[in-house]
């Protein structure tokens, strides 16, 4: 089903939740450079599908509960959200993260991005995929699904390794730690991916899947912005694996991440990323300014 922003943003109408101008001024201090009005057109309804969802799901595994005759544990809500390098999964997922905690239903949401699960850089490098990071195969992909089984077992603190964006690198001995919540989001590029024969996938724990999606154009062009703008930040910092970007002239840092985008993150989007679309139970088709303009649903 198919749903054009303006049907889309008329289903505001049909929800509660609405947000002061105090709460608004709050989510703009997310650092995230997202519009406001976009906040309460697209994802105030979207949360609103997903509150819904949740409640059904929750009615569903008491309907369980009560055919065995013996009240069932909390289960955490899970749900994914995909899509290509630098289409807007994180601000996505944090925006989701806020507005969902709002609601009395579901009030502790935690988030996880799967790139905790890739493989560190001497495993990479041992199997000579470091140029490959992103791609499934630089996954451990049974210890992400460990993980989310565990999570959804109800376990009260499970534990996933910390990847560091600054060192480009799992950070040896560090954890972080997910306690029981009502909703956890699960943000990644591989998160839709089919499991190999006789083995499961992270997807098979979702409740609910969204994939961020926009034209291969504009990604890239994301990407090369993002990038600059981590050359002026991030980059900076003597710490980071990439401090040498800069020191690169503008045009060389242009060319950098586009080799970068053509080579490495275009490749994942078009063999891997954008074949797993049709299995999300909802599809955000973003326009070149980050609106969204179109909202596709799976109805089963
Ligand atoms: N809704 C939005 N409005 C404005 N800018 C956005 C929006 N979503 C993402 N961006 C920008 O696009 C770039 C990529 O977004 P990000 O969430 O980091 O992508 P991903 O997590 O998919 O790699 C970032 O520079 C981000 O600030
Ligand atoms: C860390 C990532 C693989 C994304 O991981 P995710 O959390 O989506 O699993 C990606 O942001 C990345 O660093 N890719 C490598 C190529 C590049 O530097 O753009």
């Amino acid at each position: 089903m198919e749903l054009s922003r303006e049907q889309w943003s008329e289903l505001r109408k049909n929800t509660p939740l609405t947000l002061t101008a105090d709460e608004l001024e709050e989510l703009r201090g997310l650092e995230d450079p997202i519009d406001l009005t976009e906040v309460t057109d697209i994802y105030l309804p979207l949360t609103r599908l997903l509150n819904l969802h949740f409640t059904g799901s929750k009615q569903r595994s008491s309907v369980l509960s009560a055919f065995l005759g013996h009240p069932g544990g909390r289960v955490p809500y899970i749900l994914g959200i995909a899509g290509s390098v630098a289409v807007g999964k994180s601000t996505t997922a944090r925006l989701l993260h806020t507005l969902l905690a709002r609601w009395p239903e579901h009030p502790h949401v935690e988030l996880i991005t799967t790139d905790s699960f890739l493989h560190p850089n001497a495993v990479l490098e041992a199997k000579g995929i470091m140029h490959r990071k992103g791609f499934p195969e630089s996954y451990d992909r049974r210890a992400l699904v460990r993980f989310v089984a565990e999570v959804k077992a109800g376990s009260p603190e499970t534990l996933a390794p910390v990847y560091s964006h600054l060192e480009y690198d799992i950070v040896p001995g560090a954890k972080q730690t997910v306690k029981n919540p009502d909703i956890l989001i699960i943000e990644g590029l591989n998160v839709l991916q089919p499991a190999p024969p006789s083995s499961l996938a992270v997807n098979d724990y979702f409740d609910f899947s969204i994939y961020v999606d926009a034209k291969v154009e504009d990604i890239r062009t994301w990407y090369v912005e993002r990038f600059h703008k981590l050359r002026r930040t991030a980059f900076e910092d003597p710490k980071s694996y990439f401090r040498h970007i800069a020191e690169l002239s503008d045009d060389e840092a242009t060319s950098f991440a586009r080799n970068v985008w053509r080579d490495i993150n275009e490749r994942n989007l078009v063999e891997n990323i954008a074949p797993t679309r049709g299995r999300a139970d909802l599809v955000l088709q973003k326009g070149a300014d980050h609106s969204v303009r179109r909202v596709r649903l799976r109805r089963t």
